[in-house]
């Protein structure tokens, strides 16, 4: 496991008190390259895949930017990379001297993903963990990102090789944690929780995703997969509950369309919590409003 970076002894930042990767010699943290000042990195992971990381991971970026931030998503989830397709985005990455340049959304979301490199966007990726988890760092140390105030990293499910390696790799300064109802209740969110906290990174809070369906005809929520864990699990784990979203169809809709950046719903409002918890958590190392 990586060194812890909220206790770091061989450097500690004087403001943040964390490990500084570019003053510790101890470090395996990776230095953002000269074309990239990315100010803030929120990582958001799940115990299991299709639980809506990638749309959670979408919707917090639009709602960062609605907020007037600079914002880009970097789609680490190589073998299940969803982030072009939520935002309609095909433009394959230009190469500018060394350095890859991120697409663009419609609304100027910066992305980065496997996908836009890939021949066709189906093909499939059948790499070994060691290829996957170098790709990952490339999309850190190759991409010039320009000027960012928040990069999310929308994380493969799961505590693999390659949601390790980004905890180790990328100066993340804190997760979010997306989970659906039933899984809540597992130990699979359990795990994701301890890995997050033996890397030293702060976990943010909680997010369930598909909570309940709200009636279209008297908004009673039903809870379509029983009732949910979520004040159980924040008890448990000690971490707030963030934002509870419905599973609500004109996500998945627009979503398919490549059109969540126009999303306006029921998720994203119940998201604000969550969006100021992130923006919170960046003002306090430091990073001033865009
Ligand atoms: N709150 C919601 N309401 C309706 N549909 C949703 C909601 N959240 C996610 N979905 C849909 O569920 C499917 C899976 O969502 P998403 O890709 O965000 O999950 P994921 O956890 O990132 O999955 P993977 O790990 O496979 O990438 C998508 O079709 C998405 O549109």
């Amino acid at each position: 496991m990586a060194e812890n970076k909220t206790q770091c002894t061989t450097c500690k930042d004087k403001d943040t008190g964390r490990c500084n990767p570019e003053q510790c010699p101890g470090t395996t943290v990776l230095p953002q390259n000269e074309a990239s000042d990315i100010k803030h990195v929120i990582a958001v992971m799940s115990g299991k895949g299709g639980v809506g990381k990638s749309s959670v991971s979408a919707l917090l970026a639009v709602a960062l930017q609605r907020r007037g931030y600079k914002v880009g998503i970097l789609d680490a989830d190589i073998t299940g990379p969803s982030i072009p397709k939520l935002f309609g985005v095909i433009d394959r990455p230009e190469q500018f001297i060394k350095y890859l340049l991120p697409a663009r959304t419609l609304k100027g979301l910066q992305i980065m993903s496997l996908n836009l490199l890939l021949p066709q966007e189906d093909d499939p990726v059948i790499w070994r963990g060691p290829i996957l988890s170098s790709a990952v760092k490339q999309f850190w140390t190759d991409v010039a990102w320009g000027e960012l105030d928040y990069l999310i990293v929308d994380m493969p499910p799961g505590t693999g090789d390659v949601p390790l390696t980004v905890m180790q790799s990328l100066p993340l300064d804190a997760v979010v944690v997306v989970s659906s109802p039933q899984d809540l209740a597992t130990m699979v969110v359990r795990k994701n929780i301890k890995m997050a906290r033996q890397a030293g990174i702060p976990i943010l809070g909680l997010v369930e995703n598909m909570s309940y369906l709200a009636c279209p005809h008297c908004g009673e929520q039903i809870r379509l997969f029983g009732p949910g864990h979520v004040e159980e699990a924040a008890r448990k784990t000690g971490l707030p509950v963030l934002a509870v979203l419905p599973v609500d169809p004109q996500l998945a809709e627009m979503g398919d369309a490549g059109h969540i950046e126009d999303y306006e719903g029921a998720s994203l409002q119940n998201l604000e919590p969550l969006v100021d918890a992130v923006v919170k958590s960046a003002e306090k190392k430091g990073v001033k409003g865009a």
